[in-house]
């Protein structure tokens, strides 16, 4: 789930696999009466022919035995022991084999999102296994004050950021393969942007401003990767970053830096990872049905000259500003829809939606 389908689906048998009965009721052959000749239910296999003037009783989904023109409802039927009459136009309620699919056809295009019905999809036309294609995801978090668990001691901070990254990533059809934390300092940094793995896309958490503990432009420069985004006017979030590493066994290996507050996080990543990992499987930014823009009430401080992020909640055609949006908080995240983008000197017009993954 999730992923998308690396190859075109195609069906290895016809849908539906042989004629069989769309209502439960009677397999006849030609104009009525016909005379009974015993029952198929679903599932038995037979090999009964039926001549003009005759039935067998069906269920639903049975096959249906050669020389069927219709099947006949109970509800349409008058049954006087094995003698059966009633009106049925030729064909009603038959499904002919591979009418709706034949075997052989195409029936999804490489790159379709796998969902729910994909997969069910899938099965019916007799596949086991599905080739999927799932950006694979590496994360790095980097901290010397971070701990993963309980109460953090004085001066020590919860990761907030790992454990977001996985809903996160899955939401752009990626997959998160392993998350390291790591001390501050270039010589870690450095050696896990170089480290083998065959994911194509690296996360760094923290060390992206301009702070002293901040390394990972020294580390980007020392492996000659290519900076594409350096920074984004956008409050949270500005110190995100994409760069490509270059040539060798890490080549076109992309790398996004995310700010270490936790909230800047999360805009980094509606900015720049989710659209980069949508990009790369083909998969729209906001679910069908969603509105991408609406109207902002509620007061909202805007800037002079950078987007801000506002975490709202989304009442049919109207964004209302959730509050606790602050850089270094997940609270108005975690209580929002989505987050509206208000551009610098914002005066009242309708602003575009970010939808927060659920
Ligand atoms: N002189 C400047 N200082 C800062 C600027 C600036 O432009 N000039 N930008 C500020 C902004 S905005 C942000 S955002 C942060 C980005 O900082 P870094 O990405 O370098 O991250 P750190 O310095 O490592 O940490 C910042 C802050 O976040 C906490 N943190 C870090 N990682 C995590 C995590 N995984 N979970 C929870 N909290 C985390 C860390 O403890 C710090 O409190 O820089 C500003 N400074
Ligand atoms: O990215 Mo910082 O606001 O932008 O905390």
């Amino acid at each position: 789930m999730g992923g998308v389908l690396a190859d075109e689906l195609q069906a290895r048998i016809a849908a539906p696999p042989y004629d069989a009965a769309a209502m439960d009721g009677y397999a006849v052959c030609g104009p009525g009466p016909w005379t009974l000749h015993g029952r198929v239910l679903a599932g038995q296999e037979h090999d009964l022919v039926l001549s003009p003037g005759q039935a067998v009783e069906v269920a639903t989904g049975a096959r249906v035995p050669e020389g069927t023109t219709a099947v006949l409802p109970y509800e349409h039927a008058r049954r006087n022991a094995d003698v059966l009459a009633g009106d049925i136009a030729p064909g009603r309620h038959v499904r002919r084999r591979g009418e709706e699919t034949p075997e052989g056809a195409v029936v999804l295009p490489a790159g379709t999102v796998i969902t729910p019905a994909v997969l069910g999809l899938a099965a019916s036309l007799a596949h086991d296994r599905l080739p999927v294609y799932r950006p694979r995801v590496r994360a790095v978090v980097s901290g010397d004050e971070l701990v993963d668990e309980g109460v953090p001691s004085p001066g020590a901070v919860r990761d907030a950021i790992g454990p977001m990254l996985p809903g996160l990533v899955a939401a752009g059809g990626g997959v998160l393969t392993t998350l390291h934390r790591i001390p501050d300092g270039l010589d870690a940094l450095t050696a896990q942007l170089a480290a083998e793995g065959d994911e194509s896309v690296l996360v760094v958490c923290g060390a992206s401003s301009v702070g002293p503990a901040d390394y990972l432009r020294g580390a980007l420069v020392e492996l000659g990767a290519e900076v594409l985004v350096d920074g984004v006017h956008c409050r949270p979030g500005h110190p995100q970053l994409l760069a490509q590493l270059a040539g060798g066994r890490h080549s076109r290996r992309v790398v996004v830096g995310l700010p270490g507050n936790p909230g800047a996080a999360l805009a980094a990543s509606l900015t720049l990872l989710l659209p980069l990992l949508c990009a790369m499987t083909g998969r729209a930014e906001t679910a069908p049905g969603r509105i991408t823009r609406c109207r902002l009430d509620g007061e909202v401080t805007v800037h002079e000259h950078d987007t801000r992020l506002v975490a709202v909640e989304v009442l049919a055609d109207r964004a209302r500003p959730v509050g606790h949006d602050r850089p270094a908080s997940l609270r108005g995240a975690a209580a929002a829809d989505a987050v509206a983008v208000v551009p610098p000197r914002w005066a009242g017009d309708d602003v575009e939606l970010l939808w927060l993954p659920v």
